[in-house]
């Protein structure tokens, strides 16, 4: 076994230097574990954090709960259920086993993760405003990533399914060697080989560049201009910052912030060994500024177009040097920092995303330093995005699916016949619909026109009430679910009339002139602004588009609602849902499918659009689009009964067919076709008997491929979906055909 010096890092983590000459093999390799027994989450009105108890007092006053054993890969004990026959006795079991997942608040949670490129942000901003790590997470967190290092070449990729990238190997690399890895351990031995195979880290994307830049291993040079001067742009022009999709100007806020003080954490031993260990060459012999526009293939999802290049190519040599002058930055900067501020005050510092969220601790830690509140409060808020499974710690890719699972949990429930009026149900679905009352929210932004955001009064966010911001899909589904609960006998009235028509008035403001509906906005600007999509990692980013799921979710909850409330706006609801109507149409393909951009992928769009069309009577029977779109289906059909498609789908735009059958997407499909009116039973029978045949006998079903997509190439997790959805199938089939058995 190698030697090692043991040095300490100002983080307090414990640094293992491997003396060179030393080596090491994967099977010699014992990782540091922690004490799984030990781990426990904290659910306060939503707000979920993880803690690891130090001392056997802790543990013996805080037991671990049934969800907290199942989320950490523990036996959860849940028992063996009679084996199921009928649809509805496969839906009860899996709510048997699903509902012991509730959370005191009454909200569902899980693990968010599938993004690789979260962690690193994370890790970066925490090493850099020297904030301590608790050696629980840093041992958590490397494991993790080992875990997930793709096995036949030793890299990471944008996301846990997809091929190694430079973006994601330099990225987790950095990571795991700030937590402690060693150097020479053969898993970073490996990764290093493959980078460099790659070109190394000055062939990583911009946000790379910008992160190593932040943490002083490249040089300031190599990342394309973010000028935060583009916040003073008058609000008419076409490219102003407002005009962007929600995601994208929250980033370039704290990054064009932090790339105008080019501040740059100053070397020490171990980010002077990251300088030899990223790159192919000596770095003092590297020229930073001639990689601007390096990239590798494998990253360069959307290439720079050759207007972006052209801008970047006159601020680098233009303006900057002879143009941008000190008063002009100061007073850019002072209005970036206002504007941060004001996402600051109206998140409570939770922020938007995971991205966002590290880069304002960092710009925080710049202008008010590292004793500040506002530092002090992003720290904490951190730990909202963290979240512990068997292989490890990961960062969620929001601080939480909270709002977003409840209102479908509750939904799926609905779907079957009698259910919601079983007291065996009730306690459950009553603190449901507590939680989504709760997580309402309540009061517009202070300011909302000065920091450009949207009205939210009445809204759901995806999320929690905290984080706050509108999204119109969240706000229909929560207020479906609240509605269909509260039209229930037995279940109490939360939610008010007037605070249901605040639901409705802020869905009726998130249609586009085209008719679809986009997802925490109206679309701001034009598709040209395409031509400006620095990320290169992602297509379709920097406008707010039409998307047929986020429209079904408003047609359809305005459909209920107007049946629950036919004297409110009705006139403004029609028109709404018409418009939205034909918008679904327009965007069918010609093979009858629809393109998800949420979820994986033609199975997911297909079914919100079908249960539109459903919604205004638009069926197999009276309508050739939907007996196209269900031929689409038909076609796809596996020999077992179910459907499968792979992320490809998302990337390439055309079905990709996976090589085994995925209970989730089978479930959309069933859902897609009984809500056409598919007339023959038999493809749905067949394969609801394949889903029911994965069934565990305690009511699960275990983990299959990822589900969620975003941005078209980075896919993301949603655990809960394998219970949610099966549940909804089973139960639309028995409410349909009756609670016979399948076969
Ligand atoms: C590129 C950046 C900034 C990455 C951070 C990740 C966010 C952008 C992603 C993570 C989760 C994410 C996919 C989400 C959405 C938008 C983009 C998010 C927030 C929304 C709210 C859009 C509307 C969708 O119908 C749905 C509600 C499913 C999702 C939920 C998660």
């Amino acid at each position: 076994m190698a030697r090692t010096e043991a040095t300490k890092l100002s983080n307090g983590i414990i640094h293992n230097e491997k003396v060179p000459n030393g080596s090491v093999t994967v099977s010699e390799i014992h990782d540091e574990k922690t004490d799984y027994t030990r781990w426990r989450l904290l659910d306060e009105r939503g707000r979920q954090t993880w803690h690891y108890l130090q001392t056997d007092e802790e543990v013996e006053q805080w037991p671990q709960s049934t969800a907290d054993k199942y989320h950490l890969g523990l036996p959860t004990g849940l028992p063996n259920l009679p084996p199921p026959r009928t649809p509805l006795a496969s839906a009860h079991n899996a709510l048997t086993f699903f509902s012991a997942l509730q959370l005191p608040p009454g909200n569902w949670a899980c693990e968010y993760g599938g993004p690789l490129f979260l962690l690193p942000g994370l890790v970066i901003a925490w090493y850099v405003t020297q904030t301590p790590i608790p050696p629980a997470y840093a041992i958590q967190i490397k494991n993790y990533l080992f875990a997930r290092q793709n096995a036949e070449d030793g890299g990471w990729g944008l996301h846990i399914e997809g091929e190694s990238s430079v973006f994601g190997t330099a990225m987790n690399y950095v990571v795991c060697r700030l937590l402690g890895a060693d150097a020479e351990d053969p898993r970073m031995v490996r990764a290093r080989a493959l980078l460099h195979e790659l070109g190394g880290a000055v062939n990583g994307p911009h946000w790379a560049k910008f992160w190593l830049s932040v943490l002083g291993v490249c040089e300031w040079e190599i990342v394309n201009p973010v000028p935060p001067e583009l916040w003073l742009l008058p609000d008419w022009v076409p490219i102003a910052p407002w005009r962007w999709w929600i995601h994208m100007r929250a980033v370039f806020l704290p990054m064009s912030f932090i790339w105008s003080r080019r501040f740059s954490h100053p070397l020490d031993p171990l980010t002077r060994s990251l300088r030899d260990e990223l790159f192919t060459q000596p770095h003092n012999s590297i020229n930073f500024a001639a990689h601007r526009n390096s990239i590798s293939p494998r990253d360069n999802y959307h290439p720079k177009t050759w207007v972006l290049n052209t801008i970047n190519w006159l601020l680098v040599n233009i303006w900057n040097p002879y143009l941008r002058s000190a008063r002009l930055v100061q007073k850019a900067e002072a209005w970036t920092w206002k504007l941060m501020q004001m996402e600051d005050a109206n998140t409570d510092f939770a922020n938007l995303a995971p991205v966002n969220g590290p880069m304002h601790l960092l710009a925080c830690y710049i202008e008010e330093g590292p004793d500040a509140y506002s530092v002090k409060r992003h720290r904490e808020r951190m730990e909202d995005f963290l979240w512990v499974k068997d292989e490890g710690m990961l960062m969620n890719g929001t601080n939480g699916v909270q709002n977003w699972d409840t209102s479908f949990a509750i939904q799926a429930v609905m779907a079957c016949p009698g259910f919601a009026t079983d007291e065996r149900w009730r306690p459950m679905l009553t603190k449901a619909l507590e939680f989504l009352e709760d997580q309402q929210i309540r009061e517009d932004c202070v300011d909302q026109e000065v920091c450009y955001r949207h009205p939210r009064k009445g809204a759901w966010g995806f999320s929690t009430r905290e984080q706050g911001y509108t999204v119109s899909d969240c706000t229909s589904e929560a207020v479906k679910a609240v509605m269909q609960l509260q039209s229930t006998p037995g279940y109490p009235t939360l939610v008010s009339d007037e605070r249901i028509h605040e639901a409705i008035d802020i869905i009726l403001t998130m249609q586009n002139p085209s008719g679809g509906c986009s997802s925490y906005e109206p679309t701001r600007g034009s598709e040209y602004l395409e031509y400006l999509n620095a990320a290169e990692v992602f297509g379709r980013i920097m406008v707010e588009y039409d998307y047929p799921e986020c429209t079904t979710a408003c047609v359809t909850a305005l459909m209920l609602f107007k049946k629950l409330y036919p004297t409110y706006r009705t006139a403004d609801i029609d028109a709404f849902v018409e418009r939205a109507l034909a918008y679904i149409r327009r965007v069918q393909r010609p093979d009858g499918s629809w393109y998800g951009s949420w979820g994986i992928c033609f199975t997911y769009a297909g079914m919100f659009a079908l249960e539109a069309l459903a919604a205004v009577g638009e069926t197999y029977e009276n309508s050739e689009r939907v007996r196209r779109a269900c031929k689409f289906f038909i076609d796809r059909q596996m020999e077992d009964g179910g459907w499968g498609e792979t992320y490809r789908s998302c990337e390439t735009g055309e079905w990709c067919n996976h090589e085994r059958s995925q209970v989730v997407q089978t479930a959309w499909v069933c859902i897609a076709l009984m809500e056409a009116g598919f007339p023959e039973q038999e493809p749905i029978r067949k394969a609801l008997r394949m889903a029911m045949g994965r069934q565990r006998a305690n009511g699960e079903w275990l983990q299959e491929g990822i589900e969620g997509v975003f941005n078209k190439s980075c896919m993301i997790s949603y655990p809960n979906y394998k219970f949610i959805f099966p549940i909804k199938a089973l139960g639309m089939y028995a409410e349909r055909y009756g609670d016979i058995e399948l076969d």
